[in-house]
């Protein structure tokens, strides 16, 4: 194709795939990039003369950006800091779609409605920090399809001269990882991004988040002023949901452990749940006829007040088995917070890792809590601070956040903590690790946060290592108990697993192959870092393949249209990094890629959790690269095997030479998908002098993969 018909080939295909890009830092031609003839007329701060100029110029020149075939060859002349990455810019501009976001279209997060608010008061104004290096994340400049790994070192080499890798985190301890773009290179700090939400500066504000920085102006950060849209009010749309699957009657047959002592028995039907007759009517009215088995288990543990870590496969239903009896719970004793409190104090705190997530987890607690006096509220990075509290203010019982918001919203004294008889981490083991784990730790010891004893505390997962289990006793009251459902290694049975050998320059073209394949059913492509998420979103555009992006660095309302998108089926494949692996039930995903796998067996499970759930079925196609996968040979042999998939023999071969001595299969037992470690290690602790396993130690790409 030929330069001049890149634009109209690409256009179409691109109507979400907006990542950010700024000119200034491309225009000059001096990283040795001509594609880029990016005008610099326009404001830093203004969207659309931007957009106008790289509709027509932009993209027509980036003439590299399918040539897959570069790849070897100029694999390592790219790497110069100048020119390699530098020049990767053609796609980085965010405008790309149309008219969307400054028509306020940003449907995102409301399982595709389109509710046409325009509720997005950020205006051009956020543009101005933010932009500074979020070109790059388009990745296409010279040479760059060649070998984006290769784009990634030089990225973090050239980091001093664009500002860091990430887009300027103030390193004055802004917290919130959207929040505090300042273009002045100060690095990543604390958590290294690991943290979806706090993102520590210096360290010595370890801890602080956006509030610091965006609200009260006291960084250089722009303010995030970004309000999401009201997701639609109306009956129908509060309750709409999708049909379980074939397999839903097959969740009988699981088996199940309870270990603790004095576990109440489990329950078979709502019914006996004994239930007020309005959180009856809404199970109903959800198209809930029948207990998943982590239901059966955990609803009349929680009923009785008992702490819980529960483990069940994805997409089970865990986040109803939390919320039904706390609401029934919520019910029954009545609730204090109420819009006409000065300070409102929640009876409930819902934390988990990702803004999606716990944004998912919020609508699912409005629909439980339909027509009862309960008021859930929903509060998370990447929005505007003052529209969280606009939020509470009108009365909160529920609380979902994410943890940089909430040690926020807390620290501002928005909120008390006296009433709080309920905290559920969900993604327990994501909240409790090195990333999450300090400020878990944090909110337990904040100042009028009920003691341990004197609240319930729930968690949930479908993997819970065992050094996390030690980590979560803290938490815990002594005698809590444990839910174990299997599926055998915490993979869903009814996910078709598939795993193909791919060298790194080959997974272009099978990824390709693979998704012509598919045709149109909805498609998670997952990939390790964040630029690579853009760089293979933009591949696939080029390739005429209707793709969007998710990952932590595009900013809040980017990524909610991103999953608006492919809910809708507008763009029906996502390409993600492990930000999307965890919790989101998206209908229909029929289809999960890891294009990498994953550094972590655990996320893998999670990741390909994104399809076959609530009894439906999927697939889950996962390249593995002999040059960097070799470590998860092993464990993923054990997770297929479990899950009574096929096996290649060429995975076997090297998982046996690379055999690690020791290896159990897993870090789980041989029947569930986790074991209760109190039996296996009571006294045995690994932990490190920070209180950490030194297995949760962050690993780099992790990091990068989620913030
Ligand atoms: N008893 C039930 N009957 C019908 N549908 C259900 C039932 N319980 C849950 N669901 C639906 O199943 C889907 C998956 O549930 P949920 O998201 O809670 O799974 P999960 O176990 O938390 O998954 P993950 O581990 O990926 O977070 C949701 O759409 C939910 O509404």
């Amino acid at each position: 194709m030929g330069d001049e018909d890149w634009e109209a080939e690409i256009n179409p295909h691109m109507s979400s795939y907006v990542p950010i890009f700024e000119k200034d830092r491309y225009s000059s031609g001096e990283n040795g990039d001509n594609f880029n003839m990016a005008p610099t007329s326009s404001s830093e701060t203004d969207d659309r003369p931007r957009r106008d100029h790289f509709m027509k110029s932009g993209f027509a020149s980036g003439r590299n950006f399918g040539n897959r075939d570069a790849g070897e060859s100029n694999k390592r002349g790219n790497t110069s800091a100048m020119g390699g990455f530098g020049a990767g810019r053609s796609f980085g501009y965010r405008g790309f779609s149309n008219s969307k976001f400054e028509d306020g279209d940003s449907s995102g997060f409301w399982r595709g409605y389109r509710d046409g608010s325009n509720s997005d008061a950020s205006g051009p104004t956020r543009r101005g920090g933010r932009g500074s290096f979020r070109g790059c994340h388009g990745g296409f400049g010279q040479g760059s399809p060649s070998n984006e790994l290769d784009q990634d070192k030089c990225m973090q080499r050239t980091g001093g001269l664009f500002g860091s890798r990430r887009p300027a985190l103030s390193g004055t301890g802004n917290g919130d990882t959207s929040q505090s773009r300042s273009g002045s290179g100060s690095g990543r700090g604390g958590y290294k991004g690991l943290n979806e939400e706090v993102v520590t500066g210096s360290g010595k504000n370890s801890g602080k988040s956006e509030a610091e920085g965006g609200e009260s102006g006291d960084t250089q950060g722009p303010k995030v002023t970004y309000i999401p849209p009201p997701p639609p009010e109306d009956e129908d749309s509060i309750f709409a949901h999708y049909q379980t699957g074939i397999n839903f009657d097959k969740y009988d047959t699981i088996l199940v452990e309870v270990s603790g002592h004095d576990a109440p028995p489990a329950i078979l039907t709502f019914e006996e749940a004994n239930l007020c007759q309005t959180l009856s009517n809404n199970i109903a009215k959800a198209g809930y006829t029948k207990l998943t088995p982590v239901q059966k288990y955990s609803i009349p543990i929680i009923l009785a007040g008992r702490d819980l870590m529960a483990c069940a496969q994805t997409g089970s239903g865990k986040t109803a088995a939390f919320l039904l009896p706390i609401l029934a719970h919520m019910m029954r004793d009545g609730v204090t917070a109420s819009r006409f409190k000065e300070l409102q104090e929640p009876e409930c705190i819902i934390v988990a890792p990702t803004r999606e997530l716990v944004n998912q987890i919020y609508l699912e607690a409005r629909k439980f809590s339909f027509g009862t006096c309960v008021r859930a509220v929903v509060i998370y990075g990447g929005t505007q601070l003052g529209h969280s509290i606009r939020q509470i203010v009108q009365g909160c019982n529920i609380l979902c956040a994410t943890p940089g918001r909430l040690m926020d919203i807390i620290g501002k004294e928005k909120i008390g903590l006296k009433q709080i008889k309920y905290l559920v981490l969900d993604e327990a083991d994501r909240m409790l690790d090195m990333g999450f784990g300090p400020e878990m730790k944090k909110l337990i010891s904040c100042p009028g946060m009920p003691s341990k004893e004197q609240r319930q505390t729930l968690m949930f997962s479908a993997t819970f290592p065992e050094e996390i289990q030690r980590l979560a006793a803290e938490f815990l009251k002594s005698n809590y108990l444990f839910v174990a459902v299997g599926q055998v290694g915490g993979a869903c049975r009814d996910v078709q697993q598939t795993v193909l050998q791919v060298g790194q320059f080959s997974k272009r073209e099978k990824l390709v192959e693979i998704l012509r394949n598919i045709g149109d059913e909805r498609t998670m492509v997952f990939v390790e870092t964040k630029k690579k998420a853009d760089f293979i979103a933009t591949f696939l555009c080029q390739e005429k393949i209707s793709t969007t992006s998710i990952h932590g660095d595009r900013e809040q309302r980017e990524r909610e249209q991103a999953l608006g998108d492919f809910r809708s089926g507008k763009c029906p494949v996502l390409v993600a990094t492990s930000v999307a692996a965890r919790g989101l039930d998206i209908e229909n995903v029929q289809h999960v890629i890891n294009f990498d796998l994953p550094s972590t067996i655990d996320e893998y499970v999670h990741r390909i959790g994104r399809t076959g759930r609530c009894g439906n079925t999927g697939r889950a196609i996962s390249f593995f690269d002999p040059e960097s996968d070799n470590h998860l040979a092993q464990p993923l042999i054990k997770v297929l095997t479990d899950a009574q998939q096929d096996v290649p023999a060429w995975l076997e071969e090297i998982a046996f030479s690379a055999y690690i001595p020791g290896f159990s299969g897993s870090t789980r037992g041989s029947v569930f998908a986790s074991v209760d470690t109190r039996k296996n290690y009571q006294g045995k602790s690994t932990l490190n002098t920070a209180g950490f396993s030194s297995s949760q130690m962050s690993n780099p790409v992790d990091d990068e993969s989620w913030d």
